[in-house]
């Protein structure tokens, strides 16, 4: 196994990694490699298996089959590598009881790690300063949601796996935690692994995207290559005579239901463009298409 020392920061492996429930096979990952010091999101339509592989990642999900290794350490035999790693699931769970304070010292004192000044301007900046000794059970979503991530957040994790943590924030806090995790992941050897239903938070986040469909991974996006192209849909006055341009000057193209996907920042799309006018072809509209849209490129 490999193993990887000092600062350097964590890798994570997983090979054949599968996870059942009853009948319904709901992880199937035949190998997947987190690398240290890099940015991760997970992206799938509801029920793909997002959920269960995190959980799988931060053991709270034993019973799989296949290995996760983290530095050469196999977490159900050591879980101590587990104190590496902050964690925010959706389920929020706390000791609902207890006030927010506590529940800090608690979780941060696993670690044997707390900067009461860091924790207290934190609390301050996202507005939870002033609820801190309050028991948690009197907090909305949101609030417990931010209580959650500020335990993970001051916990000094070399990696942070984060399912869903932006929702039921209002978007000032989203903003205030997403410029946060930018300055974390910055630093070196900090992993962040992140799923979103949000484009956007990936796309500012992230550098590399696994797509998740029925438990497997279908396609990792290189966001950071891909930011060369700028895909518009484009919808015109005449779609038809629009294509036909398009195939005999040889630009790719995709038609979808929501307009004609082009890259225009591609060579021949740049040469055709002011043809357009001779054509008596006019734009109606030209949409930006988001990176996670584009999986498959433009044929
Ligand atoms: N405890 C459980 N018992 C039975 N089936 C489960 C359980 N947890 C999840 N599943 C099923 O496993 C599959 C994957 O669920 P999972 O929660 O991992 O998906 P997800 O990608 O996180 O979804 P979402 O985006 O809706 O949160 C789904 O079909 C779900 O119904």
């Amino acid at each position: 196994m490999e193993s990887s020392q000092g600062d350097d920061g964590m890798t994570i492996t997983v090979k054949n990694l599968g996870k059942s429930y009853g009948s319904l096979k709901a992880l199937d990952i035949d190998q997947l490699t987190i690398e240290p010091g890099h940015t991760y999101g997970i992206v799938g339509a509801n029920g793909a298996g997002k959920t269960t592989f995190f959980k799988c990642l931060t053991n709270i999900i034993t019973d799989y089959s296949g290995e996760i290794i983290f530095d050469g350490h196999d977490p159900k035999k050591e879980n101590a590598i587990l104190t590496k790693m902050g964690i925010v699931l959706d389920d929020l769970s706390v000791y609902k009881d207890y006030t927010a304070r506590f529940n800090i010292q608690y979780f941060a004192g696993l670690r044997g790690l707390y900067d009461v000044k860091k924790v207290e301007q934190m609390a301050d900046e996202i507005g939870l300063l002033s609820v801190l000794d309050r028991p948690v059970k009197t907090f909305s979503y949101g609030m417990q949601k931010k209580l959650v991530l500020l335990i993970a957040l001051v916990n000094s994790a070399e990696v942070l796996i984060l399912d869903e943590p932006f929702r039921g924030l209002d978007q000032d806090t989203v903003k205030w935690f997403q410029t946060y995790l930018r300055q974390w992941t910055k630093q070196e050897a900090h992993t962040l692994l992140i799923s979103s239903h949000v484009q956007s938070d990936l796309e500012s986040l992230c550098e590399t995207v696994f797509v998740i469909d029925h438990g497997r991974i279908i396609e990792t996006l290189d966001l950071t290559a891909q930011s060369t192209h700028a895909y518009r849909l484009i919808a015109t006055n005449n779609d038809e005579e629009f294509e036909n341009l398009l195939a005999s000057e040889a630009v790719s193209f995709v038609k979808t239901e929501k307009g004609i996907k082009i890259d225009i920042n591609s060579e021949s799309w740049k040469k055709l463009y002011p043809q357009l006018a001779e054509h008596e072809i006019v734009m109606t509209s030209m949409t930006n298409v988001s990176i996670l849209d584009q999986q498959g490129g433009v044929a």
